[in-house]
């Protein structure tokens, strides 16, 4: 690890937006034989997203010990592309519609158990909410003890970053998750298998002629990856959303009107646009997962007038493509008005990735980040304490705010 790549894993934040500045819109991580490349340039974007079905996907070296080696996240070519034949339909559109439910179900017991004067951490309750739907979509139900079990695990891992880099560089790696927690994880994914809604490990267990035979390893590491990867990001979504929307009387003012007029627990993003609005601005400032997964180029590339030599990687700085003043200008005010009537292209607006790999939840994330906050706007009162704590926080990749964030419950509304 060279002096530029250990500054980014140590000081990430303040070093990328040391960076901020550069017009070129990227920088040399790695030199020759093998050059890796940090990009945010929408070119560079573009050119990846576009020619990614054939570039390769390594897997993250931090990340690899707690997702193990066969997560959904890094496998490639045709059992990633089953993968997403599998796991892409239940998660968007109508069939995405058969979980609504189950997440009004969730959402509306945490937030009826929110009482007056209760004070909690912002980002540690959109935490527990979303895993506890992640769990259901994922596992199914009764599976509250094994969830706890997995965010002690994760919290032990990635919960502060002093620990987090300790783990990395002087003890050998990240903690893997203990044998029993595996071993409890697949039998309730196994023991859940018939029950309806199908739960998403139900469908990595059928078959559906797709996969073939899933092991009970291979089924852990989908079974982890996807309880992280869909909770700890739309924990993150929803926890800057309260507090953006905690910021402004009036905006706060204008989403309960907006609500008054839709009665659905679920809203569709046209019938709330300004709630939309502001979850969109809140992934811009704060994207919960700040880089995309690493490309590697098989047969090296021209990017940005550079050439690459077969074997480079590049990867994606979500963050800061986010802040390039020359499309978002004055990219650190929090103005939902940039997406409210103009459709941001995709090298330019990237919560999400792109490409072959493009995330496969995102549609839940921002149902389930509409469905909390409309759910909180209209049945709560609150407001954030110590809005002073509102600082980004590396979790791994993930970036939510600090964990003492927090908000105090002041009224129960009808
Ligand atoms: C606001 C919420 C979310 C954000 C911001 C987010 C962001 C991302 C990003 C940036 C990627 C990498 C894409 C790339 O490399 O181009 C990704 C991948 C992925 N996400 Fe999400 N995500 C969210 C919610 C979810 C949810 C709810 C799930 C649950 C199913 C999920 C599952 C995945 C999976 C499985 C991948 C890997 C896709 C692949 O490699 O083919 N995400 N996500």
């Amino acid at each position: 690890m060279n002096r530029t790549e250990l500054r980014m894993a140590l000081r990430t934040l303040s070093f990328l937006d040391s960076q901020a500045h550069r017009e070129e819109g990227f920088l040399e991580l790695a030199g020759e034989p093998r050059p890796k490349l940090l990009v945010w340039h929408p070119e560079a974007i573009d050119w990846i997203f576009h020619s990614d079905p054939g570039l390769e996907h390594p897997g993250s070296r931090s990340l690899m010990p707690l997702f193990g080696k066969d997560s959904l996240l890094w496998v490639d070519g045709p059992r990633h592309s089953s993968y997403r034949r599998l796991l892409g339909p239940p998660l968007r559109g109508r069939r995405l519609h058969s979980y609504r439910d189950l997440i009004a179900h969730t959402v509306h017991e945490a937030v009826d158990a929110l009482r007056p004067g209760q004070v909690v951490s912002i980002p540690e309750w959109t935490r527990q909410v979303a895993l506890r739907v992640m769990g259901r979509l994922v596992l199914g139900d009764g599976a509250e003890g094994l969830l706890k079990q997995f965010a002690d695990w994760i919290e032990r891992a990635l919960g502060a970053r002093g620990r987090t880099l300790a783990y990395r560089f002087l003890l050998g790696g990240l903690p893997r998750s203990s044998a029993e927690l595996d071993r409890q994880l697949v039998d309730k994914a196994k023991a859940n298998a018939e029950t309806e809604p199908r739960t998403l490990a139900a469908l990595l267990l059928s078959q559906e002629g797709l996969l073939g035979q899933v092991d009970d390893h291979e089924l852990r590491d989908q079974i982890v990856s996807l309880l992280f990867a869909g909770h700890e990001t739309t924990a993150a979504a929803t926890a800057w959303t309260l507090y953006w929307i905690d910021r402004d009387e009036n905006l706060r003012h204008d989403l309960r009107t907006e609500l008054a007029a839709v009665s659905d627990d679920a809203p569709e993003p046209a019938q709330v646009p300004l709630l939309q609005a502001v979850i969109q601005e809140a992934l811009r400032l704060a994207p919960p997962v700040t880089v995309a997964e690493n490309r590697k180029l098989p047969e090296g590339g021209e990017i940005l007038g550079r050439s690459l030599p077969p074997g480079s990687v590049v990867t994606t700085s979500i963050y800061l493509a986010h802040r390039r003043p020359d499309y978002f200008p004055d990219p650190l005010r929090f103005d939902p008005g940039r997406f409210l009537s103009r459709r941001v292209p995709p090298q330019h607006y990237l919560p999400f990735g792109g490409g072959s790999r493009h995330c496969l939840g995102n549609q839940l994330g921002q149902l389930e980040t509409r469905m909390i906050t409309a759910a909180l706007l209209r049945r709560r009162e609150w407001h954030c304490v110590n809005p002073e704590a509102a600082v980004l926080q590396l979790r791994g990749h993930a970036m939510a705010p600090a964990t003492k964030l927090r908000m105090k419950v002041t009224a129960c509304r009808n």
